[in-house]
């Protein structure tokens, strides 16, 4: 795993520190207004009911809150939890040993739910629904299917992709939830509330300055509100000012915009070494020396998002917006693709 302070999927900077920091009910979790009260909604609808809710399904770019979400889920129903992942599961019989140990109406979380291998996702769509699994007793001819009653539970799978979920799974979900990046006030609540559990005094002005490199992403603004705090430290005996804000996260190569370093090199790529693309997805992360999926899902969405970048059907393309924050001169030829229209 990365160790970059500025990645979203590394949870291992002061990873006590994040458990610390997530708020532990709806009431106190931050931003995704339409999310969090419609997910309220099912919460005390099934509380009413005195049943177990219907599963949830939870997307979006990492660092948005869905492990936090699966967290306050259990939190708010009074069950325990338990944790897996997408790649941990390669077997069915992996899933099955997990179903059959749960307790009635615990939430059984699953990242990366669209990672898990074929035959456990099968399993999986019999235990959603009919809360049973089969399992296989012997091998070849001789081998038969045990059906084995499991208890009702809550699943809340967490995808990146909910649009690589195969469709018989996406449709067993009765709520879907689908993050996106905060708004900068929300951020700046997160960044402020963090402060007041870090014991650092923090101004607005200061939080703001956070909030707004944050690129959406709580995981991100606590992450860079602990570098500020160390930087202070060291650099301005402590006290932090938006002036020591913006000097730090400079350091930490952070731009005011929120790039990081790997959303640049992303840029740059596109820019200089394409010519503006369009490049393939794999030939761009090659070049940048990431995994395809870290620039899909963690460098990509925010790019695009800010109209840095657009996917066409023959691959990647900077808009002229990348070449002006790199401070390069848009191409003539690429002014002439996007006067066609397709910017
Ligand atoms: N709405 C929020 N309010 C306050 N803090 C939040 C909020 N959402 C997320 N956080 C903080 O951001 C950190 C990252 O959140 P979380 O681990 O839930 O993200 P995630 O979407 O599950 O990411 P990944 O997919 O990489 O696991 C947590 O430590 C939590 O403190």
């Amino acid at each position: 795993m990365s160790e970059d302070p500025l990645d979203p999927h590394a949870h291992l900077d002061d990873s006590a520190a994040e458990g610390a920091l997530r708020p532990p009910s709806l009431a106190e979790f931050r931003g995704q207004p339409r999310v969090s009260e419609q997910l309220g909604l099912v919460l005390d609808a099934a509380r009413a009911r005195g049943q177990v809710p219907d599963h949830v399904l939870l997307s979006g770019p990492p660092g948005l809150g869905k492990t936090t979400l699966a967290m306050i889920i259990a939190h708010e129903l009074g069950q325990p939890l338990r944790i897996s992942s997408g790649p941990a599961i390669q077997h069915a019989g992996d899933l099955a040993a997990i179903l059959s140990g749960l307790t009635e109406g615990e939430v059984f979380f699953l990242d990366e739910i669209h990672r898990m291998s074929r035959p456990a996702e099968e399993m999986l769509y019999l235990a959603m629904e009919d809360f049973r699994v089969d399992v296989i007793v012997g091998k070849g001819p001789g081998a038969t299917e045990i059906p084995l009653e499991i208890p009702r539970f809550t699943l809340v799978g967490a995808t990146t992709r909910a649009g690589l979920l195969p469709g018989p799974l996406r449709d067993r979900f009765g709520f879907t939830g689908q993050l996106d990046y905060y708004e900068a006030g929300a951020l700046v609540g997160i960044v402020a509330r963090s402060a007041t559990l870090l014991q650092v005094e923090l101004d607005t002005p200061s939080a703001e300055v956070i909030a707004s490199r944050s690129r959406g992403t709580p995981r991100i603004a606590n992450r860079l509100l602990r570098r500020v705090r160390d930087y202070a430290l060291v650099k301005a005996s402590g006290r932090i000012t938006p002036g020591v804000a913006a000097a730090a996260l400079e350091l930490y190569e952070v731009d005011e915009l929120g790039l990081d370093r790997l959303d640049r090199a992303v840029l740059d790529a596109i820019c200089v070494r394409f010519g503006g693309g369009p490049v393939g997805l794999s030939t761009l992360a090659m070049s940048v020396g990431e995994e395809t999926e870290t620039v899909e899902e963690v460098a990509e969405p925010y790019l695009i998002r800010q109209g840095f970048l657009m996917r066409t059907p023959r691959g990647r393309v900077a808009t002229r917006r990348a070449w002006n924050h790199l401070g390069l001169a848009v191409p003539a030829t690429h002014t002439d693709l996007f006067s066609t229209g397709q910017e």
